[in-house]
This record gives C-alpha cells, sequence and structure tokens, in this order.
C-alpha cells in the first residue's frame, strides 16, 4: 500500500490538540513526519508535560493514521513538550542589585505546594555546609515559614548588631547555617495575611538590612507557586539560578513546569539549574529492597528531560525525614547513610549545574565559583 506524507496529514487532521480547539495540524503541533517504507515516524509538540497526556496524543496519533491511511502502518511517534522559548541573549541577565559577600543566591521553587520544598532547602543548606561551604537559608515561604522548626531554632529571635555605624538584623545560626525566616517575626498560632509589597518589604528586610557576613550560598525557599512574591524577590535580588523541588505525581509534575517557565520568562530570566524528585519512591524499614512508586515513576526525570534542565537527583519518601524536619534535626546532619548519600549526590549535581551556569555568564554579572572548584564537591 502506497502513501504519502498529505495523507498522513489529512489523518492527522482529525485529531484535536490538547487544550487549542483546533487540529493537531492546524495547531502547528507537528513538527515533523517522515515515511520509510511502511514506517512512519511523527514528532508532535504538546504543552501538558503529563505523561498521560503524551500516551494519549501517541493512541490517537496511531489510530487517526491506522483508521484513515492503513491498518498495518508502523507508526512511531515522538511526543515533545513546549517549553517558553528563553531569548538567548536575556538569559544571563542577573537582575536585581548585588549583595556584597554572598556569592550565589540559589532559589528554591516548587509549583505545588507540600512537595518537600523546605525539607530539601534545609537537607541542601547543611549538606553544603557539611561541604565546607558557608551557607544562608532566607525562609520566604510567607504562607508556612517553616524553616526555624526545621533548623530547631523557632524559639529564638533575631538581634541588632551595629556594622559600620548601621543597624542590621543577625541571623540565627545552627547547624554551620545562618538563617532568617519571617517566622521568627510572626506568632507561631497567627495568621498572617501577607499581601505582595508588604510581604516583599519585608523579605527586602531580611535580605539587605541583615548582616549575612560572608556567604557561598544563599538559599531562598519561595512560598509554593508562581505569585506576586515570586515576582518581587526575583526583581530585587540578583538570583544566581533556580532549583525546582516536585514529586513524580502528575500534578504536582504540570505546576513544576509553570514554575520553570516562569523562571524562564523573559522578564525574569533566571536560569534554572535543575529539577529535584522528592517522594520518588517509598520503601518500608521492614522490606529495604522493595520500591513502591506512590507517586509515579520518574516523572520529574521525565520533566527535565523534556523541558531540557538538569535532572538533579531523587529522593525517597522516608519516615525519618518528616521525623528530621518534624524536631528540627534534618536527616543530611547523619552520616554515612544511604539519605547523607542521596542528598550529597543532590547537593554536587546542584553545584556543578551552577559552576556551569556561572562560567557562560558574564564575569560583571555573577561572581564566578570556580575559585571553590578544588572543593571535592564540584564535579566539573
Ligand atoms: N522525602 C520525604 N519523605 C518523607 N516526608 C517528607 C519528605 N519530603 C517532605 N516530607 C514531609 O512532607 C511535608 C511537607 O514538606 P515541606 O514542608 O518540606 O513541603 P513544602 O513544599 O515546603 O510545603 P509548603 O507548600 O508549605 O511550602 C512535611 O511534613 C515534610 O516533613
Amino acid at each position: 500500500m502506497k502513501f504519502s506524507k498529505e495523507d498522513i496529514y489529512k489523518a492527522l487532521e482529525t485529531i484535536t490538540a490538547p487544550g487549542e480547539g483546533k487540529s493537531l495540524v492546524e495547531s502547528k503541533s507537528i513538527g515533523n513526519v517522515v515515511i520509510f517504507g511502511n514506517e512512519v515516524v511523527v514528532d508532535v509538540i504538546i504543552s501538558n508535560p503529563s505523561l498521560q497526556a503524551k500516551k494519549k496524543v501517541e493512541v490517537e496519533i496511531i489510530k487517526a493514521i491506522h483508521d484513515h491511511v492503513y491498518q498495518k502502518i508502523d507508526v512511531k511517534v515522538n511526543v515533545k513538550v513546549k517549553v517558553a522559548e528563553p531569548e538567548k541573549k536575556q538569559q544571563n541577565v542577573i537582575k536585581g542589585k548585588k549583595i556584597d559577600g554572598i556569592q550565589n543566591i540559589i532559589a528554591v521553587a516548587s509549583g505545588k505546594g507540600g512537595v518537600g520544598k523546605s525539607t530539601i532547602t534545609a537537607n541542601l543548606a547543611i549538606t553544603l555546609s557539611k561541604m565546607g561551604f558557608k551557607v544562608g537559608v532566607l525562609d520566604a515561604d510567607v504562607y508556612g515559614p517553616s524553616m526555624p522548626i526545621m533548623f530547631d531554632v523557632a524559639d529564638e529571635k533575631p538581634i541588632a548588631v551595629n556594622v559600620d555605624g548601621r543597624s542590621k538584623m543577625k541571623p540565627i545560626e545552627n547547624y554551620g547555617v545562618k538563617l532568617l525566616s519571617l517566622g521568627f517575626f510572626t506568632q507561631p498560632n497567627q495568621a498572617v495575611i501577607w499581601r505582595g509589597p508588604m510581604a516583599s518589604k519585608a523579605l527586602n528586610q531580611l535580605i539587605f538590612d541583615a548582616d549575612w557576613g560572608n556567604l557561598d550560598f544563599m538559599l531562598i525557599d519561595l512560598p509554593p507557586g508562581t505569585g506576586d512574591i515570586h515576582l518581587s524577590i526575583v526583581q530585587a535580588v540578583p538570583i544566581t539560578g533556580a532549583v525546582i523541588v516536585s514529586t513524580p505525581q502528575n500534578i504536582a509534575l504540570a505546576d513544576a513546569k509553570k514554575g520553570v517557565a516562569m523562571f524562564e520568562q523573559k522578564n525574569i530570566s533566571v536560569p534554572v539549574l535543575g529539577i529535584v524528585e522528592n517522594m520518588s519512591y517509598f520503601t518500608p524499614a521492614e522490606l529495604p529492597d522493595n520500591k513502591y512508586y506512590i507517586f509515579g515513576k520518574n516523572g520529574a526525570k521525565n520533566l527535565a528531560e523534556d523541558l531540557n534542565t538538569a535532572f538533579l537527583g531523587e529522593v525517597p519518601l522516608v519516615q525519618s525525614i518528616r521525623e528530621g524536619g518534624d524536631v528540627g534535626h534534618p536527616v543530611a546532619l547523619q552520616n554515612n547513610t544511604p539519605l547523607e548519600d542521596a542528598f550529597i549526590h543532590l547537593t554536587k549535581n546542584m553545584v556543578t549545574q551552577l559552576v556551569k551556569r556561572n562560567d557562560s555568564l558574564p564575569p560583571t554579572e555573577a561572581v564566578k565559583i570556580t575559585t571553590m572548584a578544588g572543593c571535592s564537591a564540584v564535579n566539573k
């Protein structure tokens, strides 16, 4: 049976592009169609990153070609996820005032709430500190600042110190990490309603009116979502790169994709260092060789591949991670355990991506951390 590209395109016209109300052809979702004898390869680009959406479009394409052209065609479908193309020139521009003494600022974000962004931030910070870096954490999660509990300093209050004739807030320090959080200034049972400008003013004070000293890394734990606060922070602070945390679950991945798109937007242009998959699988203590993929398998890994960003690593769903956070003793403080290893792996990958990013940045816009390349943490 002979058939042409036109026959294939006609068949593809019968399929509606998800969320577009037009056919795959009309919405320009078909990247390419190649025919090799009895084999047809279709490249399709969709905007929904979930595995279900990819599978659905693949099945529809195969069926349409079989129904409308010929039953026995061997159809191969390559599904790619559409990413908002960052403008090449803009990508390396770091916005905001440089903060003296702070070398690299990393925003940790998630699209969806409750995926473990704060847990990952706390453990990354502790791992960086164990590797010998000077680390600070700014808890900017205005909706639920949890860092004071995770660092076991919930009852502390930052004091004012005099720095060069100016009064500044002194971060609280524990586990080798300096910490400031909006949580230090609110009552634990008080529901504070922050308006965007008010929250960003408070956060600006925690950044610029604080005595952070010299830091290799400041990690900013952002609130979940892609809102007002994020915009205020990225405009005020020269963020070196963003780390996106997601679980492998479809709804979390869809939100993580929005998070990546937010940082890559033309007027934000914060380089995304990569994606961390949290709660990748569960292993019961009594069956240490079994892995249960409760939220789905490899979702964040696939998303990272689709979005052409680095996959930084996976962290399992483990009771001790939750307990460690709740009692103020994060698991990264452990020595010689699989969980310590997981966070070391994650942290090394993040630093490696950061070094790559800084290498490609003009020297005036980002302070290179390649001076720390001698540190065993850096995989160059
Ligand atoms: N890998 C994990 N294994 C077990 N529990 C986890 C893991 N990661 C996070 N948790 C637990 O899940 C809950 C939510 O985590 P966390 O507060 O870090 O999420 P978040 O994304 O920062 O939430 P928020 O939306 O409030 O910012 C916490 O109780 C935490 O201890």
